[in-house]
């Protein structure tokens, strides 16, 4: 099932599985690219923050010289939040480094943005160590800087990550073009169904990041995870990322590890009885207000998210 795609409101399509690039060192991350397409992965997920997209773009010329072609690769990347004044700027430098001219997706990374002109050119702080954000610009105002994109060629789709219900309420009115997708923590100890159900209504693609926990995939160790992964006779990195692919997400995992890459492309069919189990654990969770979300960086921001609020 790894091969399933989902449809977005432009009418292309986004492979199901994609290789995560966050926090993948440099000097492992090339061969990761390059391997991963090599095993058939169609789906590279990068962000200029990252600051391996020069390798990543290396990974992506080996694949792209040994035949797999430019457009059967589905390649993201990300806006980065000192760059909100000048988004087609950034755009132009991860066009640059990745060696594309083009990229499937590109998304506004976080709806904030970081001082442009502050004291480091990606996380500027203030002397109290507090991240140095530019407080009265709107991310309204950079998503019709990402929407003029579209005529240059350069993005096929634009979308967002990281928006709440509330941050999508405040954009929708406003856009012109519907963000294609919404990039969000996704698993089953956040299972965001609030945030999941309102981009389906409106027709936004669920991607879901951080599927095995992130760092060290701690969700692996979750007891219903284990429980389905035993029932089923696959491993617990194959529950956690068949679960999106079951509820209508595209998954991204990232490994730089040959081994794991590969294993992570063994997606299954979970059936209703699987999905339950899942869906118990969250709703616990959710209950008990104990949902965990590993990935959030101090901006000090409200973002909207329930677990925050
Ligand atoms: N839009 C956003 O703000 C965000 C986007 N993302 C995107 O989503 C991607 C995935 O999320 P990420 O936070 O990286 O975390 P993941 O949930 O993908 O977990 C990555 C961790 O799990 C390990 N791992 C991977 N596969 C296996 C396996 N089969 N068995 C055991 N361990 C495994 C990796 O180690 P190893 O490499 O050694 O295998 C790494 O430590 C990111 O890389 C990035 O592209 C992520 C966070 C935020
Ligand atoms: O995509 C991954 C994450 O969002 C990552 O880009 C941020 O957490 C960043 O490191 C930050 O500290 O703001």
């Amino acid at each position: 099932m790894a091969d399933t795609r989902f449809k977005l409101n432009t009418g292309a399509e986004i492979p199901a599985l994609g290789l995560g690039t966050w926090q993948s060192d440099t000097g492992l991350v090339k061969k990761a690219v390059a391997y991963a397409l090599s095993v058939g992965y169609k789906h590279i997920d990068a962000a200029y923050c990252y600051g391996n997209e020069d390798e990543v773009g290396e990974g992506l010329k080996e694949a792209f010289d040994g035949g797999i072609k430019r457009e059967d690769v589905f390649v993201t990347t990300k806006l980065w939040c000192t760059y909100h004044s000048r988004v087609e700027q950034n755009l132009d430098m991860s066009l640059k480094s990745l060696g594309l001219d083009y990229v499937d997706l590109y998304l506004m990374h976080w709806p904030v943005a970081m001082n442009p002109e502050g004291n480091h050119e990606k996380f500027p702080k203030h002397p109290d160590g507090s991240r140095d954000l530019v407080k009265d610009w709107s991310h309204i105002e950079t998503w019709k800087s990402m929407e003029k994109l579209l005529a240059t060629g350069k993005v096929k789709a634009i979308g967002v990550a990281n928006y709440s219900v509330r941050y999508l309420e405040q954009l929708l009115p406003h856009c012109t073009v519907v963000p294609a997708v919404n990039q969000i923590e996704n698993h089953p100890s956040l299972p965001q169904q609030e945030i999941v159900d309102f981009c389906k209504a409106k027709g936004i693609h669920i991607t879901a990041y951080s599927p095995l926990g992130s760092t060290g995939s701690p969700m692996m160790k979750e007891k219903a995870i284990l429980e389905v992964a035993e029932k089923r006779s696959i491993t617990p990195a194959s529950v956690l990322l068949s679960y999106h692919i079951s509820r209508g997400s595209s998954v991204l995992a990232k490994s730089v590890n040959p081994e794991r890459i590969k294993a992570n492309m063994d997606i299954v069919k979970l059936d209703a009885s699987d999905m339950k189990t899942l869906n118990d654990y969250s709703l616990e969770l959710v209950k008990s207000g104990k949902v965990v979300r590993y990935v959030y960086p101090a901006f000090g921001v409200e973002f909207g998210f329930p677990d925050k609020s």
